[in-house]
């Protein structure tokens, strides 16, 4: 990199990032209801290793211990997930008072340390018994998701002044009801864009609902990862848009521009339903910020065999991947927010997440996780972040994944994301090298980049 000022606005918010599933364990404890997560990694063979979140990172009875160390790391946020089902272990109806307890002390503690909380509604985590209900399939989800919302913002609002309403509705369609690599496991090409449409829906009806009672910032988290076409060639470019429309335009394009991208018919076909004008409307509720998670581009060439869009990700031989086979491209961040910036008129954007899992050396006699492959995606991705401010992007906060290396889904525990090493046999928390770095970053508010 070369050496050029990178400090960064002031009051500019430095943190990590987490979600309950990935970290908490006690699923259950407390009266929690069960989740499709809990469900899903119980059903043998859907997790690597047969791994779940019954202990993940302990979070759940270690949290003092974990702000803490954030508070000693110097980190001034904090994005956490609440997990539905603990506050409504039924999804609705009766509130479970302990499960909203372990969330408003956590609050609590993170203020007393000077550490401002940034809150998800819902990071993938549903409660089985909406499943049971028919889950993101189910138009009253829109309303079952208003109401838990409510219950959150009036228990905690104030204290919590960043709301996201849910995160990566993407990610949640693609890999739940499309590709069924998720919770809950579907493959439909048609419940695919009604899920899609549900979330959407549930979203504004929670913004909705903030309007009437919150006071603060509510937003939606989504990923982004732009699409570079392979050549030239018509049909390198046709696939490109529509891998663009399809991951990025799919989510933002209703809630900013009150339609969805023309290539979604394109790509779904029959499967594509034509919504009512009152649900676009509803959508459509003005946001405070956008939540970016950014992570790697693709290089997208026509994939005819690539069911239902039609894109392949073309592999850059020069390039550095990370552990989940993504490419480190920091130049795609700065794409992303100028993509931002220009289509939807400048909103204020929060980095959500940005991280990598990388092969971590073991931690060393004394005590050094020295993960320099990490070091040097914050630190290039960072600056990639600082050249979009440059450029007129209106970015408030950078929020790095994660804070613990955690449970990854389907890929269980074998991928690590944590600045901070969790030894899963003790427990036992070791910030790595790169939580040494960022502690540097955030001290100097980016100019020890
Ligand atoms: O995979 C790392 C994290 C994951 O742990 C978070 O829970 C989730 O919010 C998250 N989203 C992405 C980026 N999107 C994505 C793309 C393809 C498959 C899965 C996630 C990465 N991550």
């Amino acid at each position: 990199m070369t050496q050029h000022d990178t400090t960064f606005p002031e009051h500019f918010l430095w943190g990590t990032a987490t979600s309950a599933y990935q970290i908490e364990g006690s699923p259950l404890a407390d009266g929690a209801g069960p989740s499709i997560w809990e469900r899903f990694v119980h059903t043998p063979g859907l997790t690597i290793g047969g791994d779940t979140g019954d202990v993940a990172c302990d979070h759940y009875r270690r949290w003092r211990e974990d702000v803490r160390m954030m508070a000693d790391l110097g980190l001034r946020a904090y994005r956490f997930s609440v997990a539905w089902a603990r506050v409504l272990p039924e999804g609705r109806g009766t509130v479970n008072t302990k499960g909203l307890d372990f969330y408003s002390r956590l609050v609590d503690e993170l203020l007393a340390h000077g550490i401002t909380p940034l809150t998800t509604l819902f990071h993938w985590d549903l409660p089985a018994a909406l499943d049971d209900r028919g889950g993101w399939l189910n138009p009253d989800i829109a309303h079952w998701f208003a109401d838990y919302a409510d219950v959150m913002f009036k228990a905690l609002d104030g204290r919590v002044r960043h709301w996201a309403t849910l995160n990566e509705p993407w990610v949640v369609t693609d890999g739940g009801y499309l590709h069924g690599a998720l919770a809950p496991g579907h493959r439909s090409l048609y419940e695919a864009p009604i899920a899609t449409h549900h979330l959407l829906r549930a979203h504004g009806a929670a913004v909705q609902r903030y309007r009437s009672v919150g006071k603060h910032q509510i937003g939606l988290v989504v990923n982004l990862e732009p699409k570079y076409a392979a050549s030239d060639s018509a049909a390198d470019q046709a696939a490109t848009r529509r891998a663009h429309a399809y991951m990025n335009g799919q989510y933002l394009d209703p809630v900013f521009l009150g339609r969805y991208p023309e290539e979604m018919r394109e790509i779904f076909g029959a499967a594509w339903p034509e919504w009512p004008a009152a649900d676009h409307e509803l959508i459509k509720q003005k946001l405070d910020f956008i939540g970016l998670n950014y992570y790697t581009r693709s290089v997208t060439r026509d994939a005819p065999e690539a069911w239902p869009v039609r894109a392949g990700r073309v592999i850059q031989p020069q390039a550095t991947y990370t552990e989940t086979s993504w490419e480190v491209f920091p130049q795609g961040l700065t794409d992303t927010l100028a993509w931002i910036r220009e289509r939807y008129a400048n909103p204020p954007v929060y980095i959500t997440e940005n991280g990598a899992a990388f092969y971590d050396p073991p931690v060393a006699e004394n005590g050094r996780v020295a993960d320099a492959l990490r070091v040097d995606y914050l630190r290039k991705h960072i600056g990639a972040m600082h050249a979009a401010i440059a450029a007129g992007s209106d970015v408030r906060g950078y929020m790095a994944w994660s804070l613990l290396d955690n449970f990854e889904w389907s890929l269980g525990f074998a991928k690590r994301f944590g600045l901070v090493h969790i030894n899963y046999a003790t427990q036992q928390r070791t910030p790595k090298d790169s939580a040494r770095y960022y502690s540097r970053v955030v001290a100097s508010n980016g100019a020890a980049l």
